[in-house]
Parts: C-alpha cells; structure tokens; sequence
C-alpha cells in the first residue's frame, strides 16, 4: 500500500531518514514527540514537500507517477487541512461530491446525523472535538483505498477521541484491502486500533514492532546493583539508571521471567517502552 524508503529530508537543525511499510489491511501508527519528524513524513507522502532523497510507493506507484487520478483513492488528515471555516456542512457536501467520484453522500449524512453535527453552522465556530470529526468523516467517506492521519485526535477529549477511533475502525472492517497510517503521540489511540507501530524519535526510526508483540513480550526489569551485575543482557534493549539501581527494557519478557523468577517483571505499557526507548541507552 505505502513503501517508504530512506526518505531524507534536511531542515536547518532537523533531519529525517525515515523507512516504513504500510501493508495492505493494516493499521499502521506513527509514534513520536513534537518535532519528532511525523508531519514531514506525512507531507512528503502527499508530495506537498520536495525531499532530498530516498523513495515513496504508493498504491503501486512511485510518488513521482502519482497523479490526481490516483489521489481519490486516498483520504487525507493534516493538522492545517480542512475546508474553510465560514462553510458549513451543507456548503461543503457538493463540494466533497464534486472532488471525489466516489463520495458517499448518504453515508456523509448518515455520519453528520450520528455524530449530532449541525449542518447549518459555520465549521468555525464548531468544537475542536466537532472539526476533528468532520475531517476525519470527509476521509473516510470517499471509498479510499489508504488513509493518511496526521494526528486526527490531537487536542480531542477521551469521548471524542474514542469516536473518531470507532469511526476509522468502521472504515477498516468494512474492507479487508483498505489500510491506514496515522500518526499520534498519545499511544493509547494507536495501541487500540494500529496492528503495528513504529516509533520515530529526531527523525530517526528507532523502533518497529507488532501491537501485539510490544503489548505481550515488551517488560521492564526492575533490578538492583546486584541483580544488575549478574543479568544475562542478551536481551535488554536498553538500561537506564534508577534511585533503586536499574530500569532494563527487554522485548523477552518470557526469558527473564523463566530465568529470574525473583525478579520483578513488569508489564510496560507502550509508553514506558517509548520514553525507555528514547531515554534509556544501548
Ligand atoms: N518548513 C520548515 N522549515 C524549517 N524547519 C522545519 C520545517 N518544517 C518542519 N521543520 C522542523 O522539522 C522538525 C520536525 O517537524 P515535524 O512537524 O515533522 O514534527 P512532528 O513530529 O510532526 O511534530 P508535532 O507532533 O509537534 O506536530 C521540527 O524540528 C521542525 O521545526
């Protein structure tokens, strides 16, 4: 669906390499702090920024062979998208008919009515919660093939969040050939609905892993001088040092339980395996 390789982009005190695969039926997050390279990765996806080397496919294309054509089948979330805020949902409905062949209108209304959006109030004047969903309701109501989100939820409430969540797995059951990259920084949106995860830190991807391996082998040991100094590291990924001794991300968390049974084993949540990742050394 997406093949992302090398994809270098230089800014004056930023640089982005970036790799990542998007398969086809997969949900596939984005992890990384503010300024971490998300939204450049995205742009240059869409084409909307020149970069300096590497190559894109998508939908079996090279970038460079993408045309217009090919856009409607994808369905699009950037931070400052969106229509203009004096529309309101009836003026943007022919709009959205007109800009893509396969716009389900019915489905958009349906939405619109679920969601209890106004239909006759400007789209300035709507919540942030409200803009998000009108946003995310256009890129899923078109038949996209690849859904492209930039940090869809950002600013959103745990209920709004968790609305928009539901909608993009709607669009995901409804089609076992349509796949999704988005993007977040809060990980539990993207540990509910992402079949695999990578996370990018100064541009760099550090880490690739299935949800469900990060959720299930990932663990943090919690071990003391001692215990430090006689631990097999084979499988640490990194170690960082704590008031009580030490703090070791492992991605075998069967290994050091069957071996070290005294050993206290935690079960981290992606965040902690994020910040040990980012905070914590080879
Ligand atoms: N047009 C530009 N000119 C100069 N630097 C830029 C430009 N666009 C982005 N950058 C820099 O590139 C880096 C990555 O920015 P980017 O917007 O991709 O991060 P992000 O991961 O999307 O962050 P956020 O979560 O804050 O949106 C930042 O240091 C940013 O300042």
């Amino acid at each position: 669906m997406l093949k992302i390789k090398h994809l270098k982009k230089s800014y004056e005190n930023f640089s982005l390499d970036c790799s990542l695969e998007v398969k086809k039926g997969h949900v596939t997050g984005l992890i990384g702090q503010n300024g971490a390279g998300k939204s450049t990765t995205f742009k240059a996806i869409l084409g909307l920024i020149s970069f300096d080397s590497g190559t894109i496919n998508i939908l079996g294309k090279s970038l460079q062979d993408f045309t217009a054509k090919d856009k409607q089948d994808l369905g699009v979330v950037l931070s400052d998208s969106g229509f203009s805020g004096y529309l309101t949902i009836n003026d943007i409905i022919p709009i959205i008919d007109n800009l893509y062949q396969n716009f389900d209108k019915s489905f958009f209304i349906e939405q619109v009515k679920k969601f209890q959006l106004p239909r006759n109030k400007r789209i300035k004047d709507f919540s942030t919660g409200m803009k998000a969903k009108v946003k995310v309701l256009v890129a899923v109501s078109h038949n996209a093939k690849l859904l492209i989100l930039d940090e869809p939820t950002a600013g959103l409430d745990v209920i709004a969040r968790d609305e928009l969540l539901e909608m993009l797995r709607d669009f995901i059951e409804k089609d076992e050939e349509r796949s999704i990259l988005i993007s977040s920084h809060i990980s539990s949106d993207l540990e509910t609905l992402c079949d695999d995860l990578y996370m990018i830190h100064q541009g760099k991807v550090i880490m690739h892993e299935d949800t469900d391996v990060l959720l299930s082998d990932y663990a943090l040991l919690k071990v003391d001088e001692e215990e430090y100094s006689k631990l097999d590291r084979q499988y640490i990924l990194r170690t960082k040092k704590e008031s009580y001794g030490y703090s070791c991300l492992t991605n075998q968390k069967q290994y050091y339980a069957e071996n070290y049974p005294q050993m206290a084993i935690e079960k981290g949540n992606i965040d902690e395996v994020i910040t040990m990742m980012i905070r914590g050394v080879e």
